[in-house]
């Protein structure tokens, strides 16, 4: 085992460690670029940002700090080689706007920090969170439906010819290219279904030297979007040494309790839990509709009990916002010895 591997198994529970225990995560990343104004109408979606509005991603990352976010994930989401490629971009130019995803959040990371040492206390007037804490930089990589833009993230629904090795190839380089980039570890979200969290997991193990985090998503509180069982997910993500936490994101907050309660039961790594609004996506108005089900008020006040059952990473996905994030913080035991 080389110097490498020890760092890497150790770096989660180290942070959460210094993190005073709960660490938490952004909002959502896309959805707060469109509340700016971007148009993400696009088989980039987030990741067209890169191209266009460099300053836009810098500054929705650097909000998320200010909100109290001790992980912010990259603009990576939807940013593939071939989706660069049908753009016209060259291979060399794509792997460019990859690594420019993650510089762009360590600038963020640097401005904060710079101005926590400019400021004299840790909470502003206007009400930002100016505090010097350990922070993370995650590059994001969305699922193959992800990058196919046509909703398929959340019904992992591939067609029965998907096979492992397409799904590895479609994701090597970019993997490689990001565990390059300098970032503190891979966040693989979103993931639809058993066999791109293997294909994730192969990868991982082909000499990657960073950690990553597996988060997947449900649309009934029982298995992941394709139908696979969780508790099998997440048994993939538990036997990668790699693998540093595993969880849910972009589900419904009504479900969240009890997807906590399944992943616990098989593995011993930090889970973390980064719901949506609660809100569905409609892959053909590409719009977020309120769902007609139980409704999820304020996800806020559940956060305390997620983390009595086993979470121990909080934040939001879609439609979640930086007031989202401050609001953990205050509810956060933890947190409030810093907050007003
Ligand atoms: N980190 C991504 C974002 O917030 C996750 C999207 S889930 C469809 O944009
Ligand atoms: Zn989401």
């Amino acid at each position: 085992m080389g110097l490498n591997n020890g760092k890497v198994e150790t770096l989660m529970s180290d942070f959460l460690r210094k993190s005073g225990g709960v660490a938490v995560i952004d909002g959502g990343f896309a959805t707060e670029l469109e509340r700016h104004g971007a148009d993400l109408n696009d088989p980039l979606w987030s990741a067209k940002c890169l191209l266009t509005s460099t300053d836009l991603v810098r500054q929705v990352h650097l909000d998320y700090l200010e909100a109290g976010a001790d992980i912010i994930i990259t603009a990576s989401y939807q940013a593939t080689i071939q989706g660069f490629g049908a753009k016209g971009f060259s291979k060399e130019e794509s792997e460019t706007m990859l690594k420019r995803s993650v510089d762009i959040a360590c600038e963020a990371r640097n401005v904060y920090y710079e101005r926590c040492s400019n400021s004299a206390s840790t909470f502003t007037s206007d009400g930002k969170i100016l505090k010097n804490r350990p922070i993370l930089v995650a590059a994001s990589v969305g699922s193959y439906g992800a990058y196919l833009a046509d909703g398929s993230e959340y019904s992992g629904d591939y067609g029965d010819a998907m096979d492992l090795e397409f799904l590895k190839s479609f994701h090597r380089r970019r993997v490689q290219v990001l565990a390059e980039s300098g970032a503190d570890l891979i966040a693989f979200e979103t993931v639809p279904n058993k066999i791109e969290a293997q294909a994730y997991a192969e990868l991982l193990a082909e000499g990657i030297k960073i950690p990553a985090w597996f988060s997947f998503n449900s649309k009934d509180g029982v298995n992941v979007v394709s139908g696979d069982s969780l508790i099998e997910c997440a048994e993939v993500a538990d036997s990668c040494p790699k693998v540093v936490a595993v969880g849910i994101n972009c589900t419904p907050p009504r479900f969240i309790s009890g997807l906590i309660q399944s992943i616990k039961k098989i593995t011993t790594k930090p889970i973390l839990i980064y719901p949506n609004s609660g809100e569905n996506y409609d892959a053909d108005l590409k719009q977020w509709v309120k769902n007609t089900g139980v409704p999820d008020e304020d996800f806020v006040s559940y956060v305390n009990k997620w983390c009595e059952i086993g979470a121990s990473l909080v934040g939001g996905c879609c439609r979640t916002t930086p007031n989202t994030i401050k609001a953990i913080c205050r509810t956060l035991p933890s947190r409030s010895s810093y907050m007003a």
